[in-house]
This record gives C-alpha cells, structure tokens and sequence, in this order.
C-alpha cells in the first residue's frame, strides 16, 4: 500500500495534490502521509499482538514532533538516542515510561534528564557508561532501569555504514563479557536491571541475522537466569528494511514470525526499536526544477532541493524514486538530478530518464526516513518545510527556515 497515487496524471498525497502543496507552501518540502505512518505503526502492533510487546520508535529516522505526536497517539514508545530527542519525546506528548534511552556517548546530563522525566530503561553500551550511570542516578536519590546492548557479532548484510552488529563495531559490549557485567550491574545500587538489547543494524533485506541475533540473546538470557539475573524484556532493535527500488525485505508476517516462534513460551516483553520501516514510504520530498542543463557528457535536472535536505544519495549512493507531479507526454532524456549546493556529490539521482521543463516538480519518494533528520544547513540553506497530509488536508507541521534564523546565535567580535 502507498500513500502516495496518480490521479488524473497528477501525484497526490491522499487526496491531496502535490502541485497544490507546491503552491500553498513552496518547495522544497518534506510531504508525509498520516494514514502510511498509521498503517505502517499498525502492521507492526498486529503482527506481534499475540506476545506482550512494545515498539519504540527510532526517533532519530524523523524526529517531527508533529509525527512523535501521531504515533504517541497510536501507543508507540520512543527509542531516543539523546537528550534532545528527550526532550522532543516529551514535547510531543511521548510517555516518558515508553522511553528506551540507546547511544554510546550518553552524558551525565542526559542520564539526569532521562532519570527525572522516568525512562522504561537506558540500553547501556560499555562498563564505564554503566558506573556513569550508577553514580548518576546515587546523586539523585534514584534507582535506574538498565538493559545491557550486547553486540552479538552477527552480519546484518547491509551497507557497512549502517551495519552496527559487528565486532569491530563501536555499539554495545562484547557478546562474552555480558555475564561478567551483568553480574556486576545487579551488585550496583542505584540500578535495577531489567532487560537486554541489541540492533544489528538498519535497511536490512533479510530476515535470517535478526533470527540469528535472537538466538543468541536468548541463549545469554537462559544462562543469565541460571545466574540468577532475571529478565523483564528482550529488546531486538530496529532495522527492518524497505522498498526503495527493488529490494525485498521481509513482509511484516515474516519478520514477526521469526521472532515468535522463538519467544513462544517466554514471558519476556519483547522491545522493537524500527526507524526506517515506519516513516520511509510514508514521506517524499517535493522539489521544482529550476534549470535544465543540456551539458556536453550528461543532461542536468537542477532542482532547489540538495544534498543538505536529503543527504543519503551523497553519503550512502541512496537510490530514491524520482516522480514527476505532472506527467508530460514528451520524449525522455536521461537526467542527473542535482542540486544547487557547491560539491560534485550534490546528486539526488542518477541517470533517470525523464521528460522535464523548467519549473516543473518532482517528488523523490520514500524519503520519511533519514531526510528530515539528517538535513543540515550547508551553504547556508534554510532547511525544508514539512507538511503531514490527512485525507484531503495538508497541515504546516514545520515552518521553512528563514535565513535570519541560520547566523541568529552568531557573534561578531567587536
Ligand atoms: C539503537 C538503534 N535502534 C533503532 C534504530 C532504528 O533502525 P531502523 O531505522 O533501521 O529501524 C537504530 C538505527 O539504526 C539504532 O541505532
Ligand atoms: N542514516 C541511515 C541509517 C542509519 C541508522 C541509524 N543507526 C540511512 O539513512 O539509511
């Protein structure tokens, strides 16, 4: 199912066409579809409604407070991996005891502001973040809920950037010490441990490494137990993939069924941490071309969007759908889809065959996921607007950037 359908020749999303966003806020902007992120948060709370379980939303794939807001609505947790998504969570009405706080750096300021708002429990990632956060939470007359990530060394088969299950690997601890720190958490007053984690990585096609990966947390939490270390939750992560192209990542159904049919019987909660695979088809970015550029060796399409609003064709040689909003019924030529900003890795898409004139707009699809939230202001752009469509209304959910507001906090010695 996707959000986004042609009716007419023309994109909408839901019933709301792209050139009508064009008009009413300007390009380029972030589109997303409240149904597709319902849709998308649903499938994974009915796939996994016959085991006690909660999914936690990676914030850091869309951080909109607009869309934390739609799935704190429909039950979600949130996955945070700093004190400012915290305090986002919170600011979009996000339950606070939903909250798994994961990320290696994790300050002693951010451990205060997790421990005051009352966080489900911090995924602690080495044996000095654990004494961090022992001493932290003494200071505050508290008691913290810790799950150990263990990197289970299991290959994700995914892009080595976003591969995270590795030894060599800066997440979680060594698979082998985790008996020895479990043991050593439990004898710390100030924390409570309750649960175990790991996430292998992100945009994975295939179902077999999180089976992999379960099976081994399972087997440490077997002999944790014989131990005598009792746990509450087994939380798996996220990294579920999508459909860019022409993968084929396993359908909800699959993926739910590898993880159940090992959990049968187990009275852990099971934690899921999914990004991408709730946001990323449910977003596109709209674009205008702006020049079309008949170059000796290829043919540019330069839009006014860039690299610094969608950073992952530069960064990971991301392929996203390009769309017209408006078919023309003229003869194609093959594009370079580039934007404005000054570095030769400033490309959306490559070699796409196209009929285009100035001025005409174009939707890069399943851009809900690591667009947004890894945007930057590069050549001092203004970031995006982002709008969240619902049936036939298109609501403002963040303002475009004005260029005052990029050197507001500057100085200028006098
Ligand atoms: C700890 C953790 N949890 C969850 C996620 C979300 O992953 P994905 O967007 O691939 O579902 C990530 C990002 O890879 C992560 O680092
Ligand atoms: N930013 C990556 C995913 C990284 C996942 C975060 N651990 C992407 O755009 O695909």
């Amino acid at each position: 199912m996707t959000p986004f359908n042609r009716r007419a020749g023309l994109l909408h999303c839901e019933d709301v066409a792209l050139d009508a966003i064009a008009r009413d806020f300007g390009t380029p902007t972030y589109v997303y579809s409240s149904a597709g992120l319902s849709a998308a948060y649903q499938a994974y709370d009915q796939a996994f409604a016959g085991h006690e379980h909660l999914i936690c939303y990676a914030v850091k794939a869309n951080s909109s407070l607009a869309i934390l807001n739609l799935f704190a609505k429909l039950g979600a947790g949130f996955d945070i991996v700093s004190g400012g998504e915290l305090a986002r969570v919170l600011a979009a009405g996000g339950d606070p005891a939903k909250v798994v706080f994961s990320g290696v750096g994790k300050t002693a300021a951010e451990m205060e502001a997790a421990l005051a708002a009352g966080i489900h429990c911090f995924n602690v990632e080495s044996e000095s973040e654990l004494a961090r956060l022992n001493a932290v939470a003494g200071r505050l007359g508290k008691v913290a809920p810790v799950s150990f990530r263990v990197n289970p060394n299991v290959d994700a088969k995914t892009h080595p950037y976003i591969a995270t299950g590795l030894k060599e690997n800066k997440f979680g601890i060594a698979y082998d010490d985790a008996p020895r720190l479990y043991r050593e958490a439990a004898g710390l007053a100030n924390l409570r441990v309750v649960g175990i984690d790991c996430h292998i990585g992100s945009q994975l096609t295939e179902s077999s490494p999180f089976g992999e990966a379960l099976d081994k947390v399972l087997d440490l939490v077997d002999r944790l137990a014989a131990d005598g270390v009792v746990l509450a939750h087994i939380d798996l992560g996220g990294g579920l993939g999508v459909r860019y192209k022409d993968e084929t990542p396993p359908a909800m159904s699959e993926y739910a069924g590898v993880l159940l049919s090992r959990l049968a019987g187990r009275t852990q909660k099971l934690v899921l941490e999914p990004g991408r695979s709730l946001v990323a088809n449910a977003g596109l970015l709209l674009t205008k071309v702006e020049y079309l550029k008949h170059g000796e060796a290829k043919d540019f399409a330069i839009v006014d969007a860039a690299m610094n609003d969608l950073m992952r064709p530069s960064l990971y040689d991301a392929w996203h759908d390009v769309q017209p909003v408006r078919e023309r019924s003229a003869i194609a030529r093959r594009y370079e889809i580039v934007g404005p900003v000054c570095e030769s890795g400033d490309f959306l898409a490559r070699e796409r065959d196209l009929a285009l004139a100035e001025g005409d707009l174009l939707a890069l699809l399943s851009a809900g996921a690591y667009g947004m939230s890894m945007s930057s202001n590069y050549n001092t752009r203004p970031r995006a607007a982002e709008v969240l469509v619902a049936g036939g209304n298109a609501v403002l959910t963040r303002r475009r950037e004005r260029v005052e507001d990029l050197f507001s906090d500057e100085i200028v010695p006098a």
